[in-house]
């Protein structure tokens, strides 16, 4: 613990001691090099400003020696560029001063856990147990993620550097390059996979709610509020946000949500509280977000915050040699899904495959399969000629154009008439119609929300909230989604 303030170096001396670890303090960029020259450590805590220097230097000096202790600076209130410097160069954390000793614990805790050597003070057990649980999920998360172009190899390698710590990721990417995949990783291989993963779609939530939905409400504070509601950040308490569709945020909830990033602190609406929140932001854009900040649609400032790390997610048409193994892993899912046999993969199907544009990308190589399964015959897979199945026109000219039918049944009514399940029944019958819709109008969002007579924003959210599966985008349909 590096501090040069007596007093405080006490303070966080002590409530150390007080959770059980083994703490060494210093008072200088000097002493505190001399220390991590005679023994070795879990974790350096370090103040950014030191009489002799600054803590960043130990940051350099653990990464130039590549040595394994976790590094959290404290910088001073305000000091954003600090911050985001000692991320970028590697520190586990940053605390803000004046430091709410509950986030100290917190923030420590999480850089002790999940060092393999090192258990817990808490529990050693239960840690150790976590630890090798966790490999497996490692191991599975990244698996999950099909693919071993050098363009993928080196995505995954990223992800197993960066999984650890705190620094926010932005995931770049192409839709249906799968970035929400990435960020499942991320969280599984990090020391927060025992914690909740909890994924947003930032386009999808009407403006009206977002607040509500990032940082919960308390009973009353708006109609129909009928009782307190957590937020994500609440739900995501010791794991991981991710913010998909990030670029999608308007403005007001961007500055809204800078704060909660910088403090860590959320207000619930309609409280007067602020809480403190323990939660890893990762956030992904098929936008480009640069440009965006340049036309004044995004914030730079969240921008900065957010891009500390970038993870480039590569479009198919850059790995055109995972195709093969792409299939094989799509298909055995979804027959399993659809309680169906695998079809078996032949030259032929691989090279019907090969010729497909699939500009939506694995989402939209996934949809075909998931056709040619459905309409396919015992045998080796082949995929139908477009625009056949629904006898939809626009599927005429894409490679993948049309969308499932509705899977489910509809709900079941009762001898008179009414439906079991009110719910079940209004949410198939808007299923239909918005299906409906959205194949007479070209699968254009914008047109069909005008013909429903619903906001761009309304339609976005109904979709989600309804799992109906588009087209891919860049398709030549999907015009609405710049
Ligand atoms: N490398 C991959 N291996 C296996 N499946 C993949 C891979 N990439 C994507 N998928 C599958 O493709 C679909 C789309 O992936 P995902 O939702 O992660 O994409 P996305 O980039 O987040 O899309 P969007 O920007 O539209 O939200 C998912 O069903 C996912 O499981």
């Amino acid at each position: 613990m590096v501090d040069d303030e007596p007093d405080l170096r006490t303070l966080y001396e002590l409530t150390l001691l007080r959770e059980g670890y083994r703490v060494e303090t210093a008072g200088s960029v000097q002493e505190g090099s001399a220390q991590l020259q005679s023994q070795h450590f879990d974790v350096v805590i370090t103040d950014m400003r030191l009489p002799d220097g600054v803590g960043m230097e130990l940051l350099l000096l653990l990464r130039e020696q590549s040595r394994t202790e976790r590094c959290i600076v404290m910088t001073a209130y305000g000091s954003a560029e600090n911050a985001v410097e000692a991320l970028r160069a590697g520190a586990f954390d940053y605390l803000t001063k004046p430091v709410d000793l509950r986030q100290f614990r917190q923030v420590v805790a999480s850089a002790v856990q999940g060092i393999g050597a090192v258990p817990a003070p808490a529990s050693p057990q239960a840690s150790a147990t976590a630890a090798s649980g966790n490999q497996d999920l490692n191991a599975s998360a990244l698996q999950a993620l099909v693919g071993n172009s050098q363009a993928m190899q080196r995505v995954k390698q990223r992800i197993a550097k960066v999984a650890k710590g705190m620094a926010p990721v932005l995931i770049h990417g192409e839709s249906g390059t799968g970035k929400e995949l990435v960020a499942r990783a991320l969280h599984a291989c990090s020391q927060r996979a025992n914690g909740p993963m909890v994924a947003v779609n930032c386009g999808a939530i009407p403006e009206n709610l977002l607040e509500a939905e990032f940082f919960g409400a308390r009973k009353g504070s708006y109609t129909g509020a009928t009782q307190d509601r957590p937020g994500y950040f609440q739900a995501a308490q010791g794991g991981t946000l991710f913010l998909d569709e990030i670029g999608d945020l308007p403005l007001a909830m961007q500055a809204k949500l800078l704060r909660a990033i910088q403090e860590r602190k959320i207000r619930p609406l309609g409280s007067t509280q602020e809480e403190s929140v323990d939660v890893r932001i990762v956030s992904a854009t098929h936008r480009d977000l640069g440009t965006e900040v340049q036309t004044g649609n995004f914030r730079q400032d969240l921008f900065y915050r957010l891009n500390v790390i970038e993870i480039e997610l590569p479009a198919l048409r850059e790995r055109r040699e995972d195709l093969s193994l792409l299939c094989q892993a799509l298909l055995k899912k979804l027959a399993k899904e659809s309680g169906l046999v695998t079809p078996a993969l032949d030259e032929i199907s691989l090279a019907q495959i090969a010729l497909l544009p699939l500009p939506g990308n694995v989402r939209e190589l996934e949809n075909v399969l998931h056709r040619a399964i459905a309409l396919g015959d015992d045998g080796p897979l082949r995929i139908p000629p477009s625009g056949q199945p629904q006898g939809n026109e626009n599927a005429a000219s894409g490679a993948l154009t049309a969308v499932p039918p509705p899977l489910q049944e509809a709900p079941a009514e009762s001898p008179a008439g009414l439906p079991e399940n009110l719910q079940g029944w209004l949410d198939e019958q808007e299923r239909s119609i918005l299906v409906r819709a959205l194949q007479d109008n070209g699968f254009n969002r914008t047109a069909t929300a005008a013909r429903l007579g619903i906001s761009l924003r309304q339609i976005r959210y109904r979709i989600d909230r309804l799992g109906i599966d588009l087209p891919a985008e860049g398709g030549k349909h999907q015009t609405d989604n710049a």
